[in-house]
């Protein structure tokens, strides 16, 4: 099972200290929630995950994935894929992306077109696809980049403030996904400071407070209300 351990975890910019841990958990089967107020390091300690940035102190390492080629000097890079809430997208069209994405995956060639389909109908980008990506709207750019992580299957993947950009109706595209790379065994951490659609799927949370990270199991959300509205001429109806 892939997963990413870091341990005597420290993280300070200058003077400025944000986190410190003694052991932190990222695998498979695992949905985070990562909480914590704006500035407490959220997305440092995802890009520390993912081998973009070093720690102050401590080790960052992977398990479970094949030996890293002699060129690849940092281990974690690659291992665990980030996506920023302004997500990167590749110059050319919304197809040129989604179809760069199965480069990064070891399915064969006809399971990777049936899911590429299969993503652009779940994401509703067949409309976009010969569009420049650089002039998608924000909560377009995440359904795509969402979209592309669905292709290849990560086997874990970190999702920095996903709903920042999106409307509900984007919100729920991006669930099924995000649900479905679940079922499929993917480890995941959702960063956002505010309950959302994408949270209630996550078992377990991170907070980072007072400079430490705490780990428990999540209790479960109460699923979203619907809000009923009553005629009263009806009642009168009915009376
Ligand atoms: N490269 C850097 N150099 C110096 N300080 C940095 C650097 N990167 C981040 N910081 C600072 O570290 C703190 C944590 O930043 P980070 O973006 O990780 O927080 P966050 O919890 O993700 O915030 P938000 O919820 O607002 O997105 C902030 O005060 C930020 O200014």
């Amino acid at each position: 099972m892939a997963k990413i351990i870091a341990q005597d975890l420290e993280m300070r910019f200058g003077d400025k200290h944000l986190f410190s841990a003694a052991e932190l958990i990222f695998s498979q089967n695992q949905v985070i929630h990562l909480q914590g107020d704006n500035g407490c390091g959220k997305t440092t300690l995802m890009k520390l995950l993912a081998g973009l940035i070093k720690p102050t102190q401590g080790q960052v390492q992977a398990i479970g994935y094949s030996l890293a080629p002699w060129w690849r000097s940092n281990s974690i890079v690659g291992k665990a894929l980030y996506l920023h809430q302004h997500p990167y997208l590749f110059d050319g069209t919304v197809l040129y992306n989604l179809a760069y994405a199965k480069a990064f995956s070891d399915n064969d060639k006809v399971k990777l077109n049936t899911r590429t389909e299969q993503a652009i109908e779940m994401a509703q980008l067949g409309h976009l696809l010969d569009q420049s990506a650089s002039s998608l709207s924000g909560g377009e750019r995440q359904r795509l980049a969402i979209a592309r992580a669905w292709i290849v299957e990560p086997k874990l993947m970190m999702l920095d403030e996903p709903t920042s950009n999106m409307d509900k109706h984007s919100q729920h595209l991006v669930l099924q996904m995000v649900a479905d790379l679940k079922k499929q065994g993917t480890g995941m951490i959702i960063s956002s400071h505010q309950s959302c659609m994408l949270t209630q799927i996550c078992d377990h949370v991170w907070l980072i407070d007072n400079n430490k990270i705490s780990s428990n199991n999540k209790v479960p959300e109460a699923p979203p209300t619907l809000a009923v509205h009553i005629n009263p001429n009806m009642l009168n109806n009915m009376a």
